[in-house]
């Protein structure tokens, strides 16, 4: 049998209570060596405690973790081969930023000249050489977020473990930041632990995304799969909004199944899927609104893959327009990127799905 990788992770059966509540309900996930794997959710979902369990600040109620292929579940944090960057930064403010990255080191066992000269090389690394004098609050905030992922890598962890890292940064910066860290993630090819529960976030920098809801894993997979493929209503809506409509799967032949909604039929890329009812997730910006202008509804039939709507609120926000609208059986949001003029309230509207961004649930 193989030895497992160096910076792989395993839980196995986990389960953590606090008191009589469960917050962790036998937990199994699989990290490899190298990825970027992250822990996404809403709030209360369970993702720090997986987090602190895997770097020692919580010990499971029962079950086991694995670090490069060692129990590590009733260690000390500071046997574990993990380093962690949290939100709040957590630098040293009378320390020097050098000293900061050091510190780890010198502690580790290093000489001083040592520890600084791998602080140094680490500073450079996260783009921040020459910052080494200043103390922290001279530094802006993604800069002094940058000092704590030094911090850590410098340790050269068996895993980096990131806590909600961009939460303190405003919107611009937190892009720019989850590029770098992804961008170093890939180049030094670590085995990176990310916690967040902003989806987007999760789309940018993953190798992989493990959602939870409610203490347990609620789906697993790349970005795209979670994103195009997902298996229930909760993941629909949690990776970026999806209208759920309901629909009946009327035909499924060679992946493609055929739903019909309120009489409109709809031919998708289905893989499991059998005849009968059925919901379909509907990402808002996968949706097409024709005006409807005084084209009697009676006689004629509509054109192909199309439902009639009515539009109930629009709203105009630069770069595309939001929508309310109004279904037979529901009421749909619509993101649209295409429209100089934004449909008025009360606009009768024609609706289309686009190939990509809709998804049958069939779990
Ligand atoms: N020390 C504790 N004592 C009691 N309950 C706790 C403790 N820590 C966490 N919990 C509970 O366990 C559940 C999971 O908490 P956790 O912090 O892991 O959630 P989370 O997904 O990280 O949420 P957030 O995004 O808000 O940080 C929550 O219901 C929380 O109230």
């Amino acid at each position: 049998m193989t030895q497992p990788a160096r910076g792989s992770v395993r839980f196995r059966n986990v389960r953590k209570c606090f008191g009589t509540f469960t917050a962790i309900h036998d937990l199994d996930l699989d990290i490899e060596t190298g990825t970027l794997v992250t822990l996404l959710g809403p709030s209360g979902c369970g993702k720090t405690t997986t987090l602190r369990m895997l770097a020692g600040l919580e010990t499971p109620t029962s079950g086991s973790i694995e670090i490069g292929g060692r129990d590590v579940t009733r260690l000390p944090a500071n046997e574990r081969d993990v380093a962690m960057v949290f939100q709040s930064y957590a630098l040293f403010p009378h320390m020097s930023v050098l000293d900061n990255v050091a510190y780890g080191l010198e502690a580790g066992g290093q000489s001083k000249a040592e520890a600084r000269e791998n602080a140094d090389a680490g500073l450079t690394l996260v783009g921040l050489a020459g910052y080494g004098g200043r103390l922290p609050a001279e530094l802006s905030g993604g800069q002094q977020q940058r000092v704590a992922v030094a911090r850590a890598l410098v340790l050269e962890p068996q895993v980096l473990l990131l806590d909600e890292p961009l939460s303190n940064l405003d919107a611009r910066l937190r892009r720019r930041v989850r590029t770098e860290i992804r961008e170093l993630q890939q180049r030094l090819g670590f085995t990176a632990v990310y916690v967040t529960h902003d989806q987007e976030e999760a789309l940018a920098v993953s190798d992989r995304i493990v959602v939870m809801d409610s203490g347990r894993i609620a789906q697993q997979g790349p970005p795209r799969e979670l994103y195009e493929a997902p298996v229930s209503e909760f993941i629909a809506d949690f990776m970026g909004e999806a209208n759920v409509l309901p629909c009946q799967i009327v035909d499924v032949s060679e992946g493609r199944a055929t739903i019909e909604i309120s009489g409109f039929r709809h031919s998708l890329a289905a893989r499991a899927a059998t005849p009968g009812p059925a919901k379909l997730a509907v990402r808002a910006n996968a949706i097409t609104l024709t005006p409807d202008r005084g084209t009697p509804r009676t006689g004629k039939p509509g054109p192909e893959n199309r439902l009639p709507g009515r539009v109930q609120s629009s709203a105009y926000l630069g770069d595309h327009v939001e929508y309310e609208v109004e279904l037979e059986s529901s009421t749909i949001f619509v993101i649209d990127t295409g429209t100089a003029d934004p449909l008025p309230p009360g606009a009768d509207v024609s609706i289309g799905f686009r190939e990509r961004g809709i998804a049958l649930i069939v779990g």
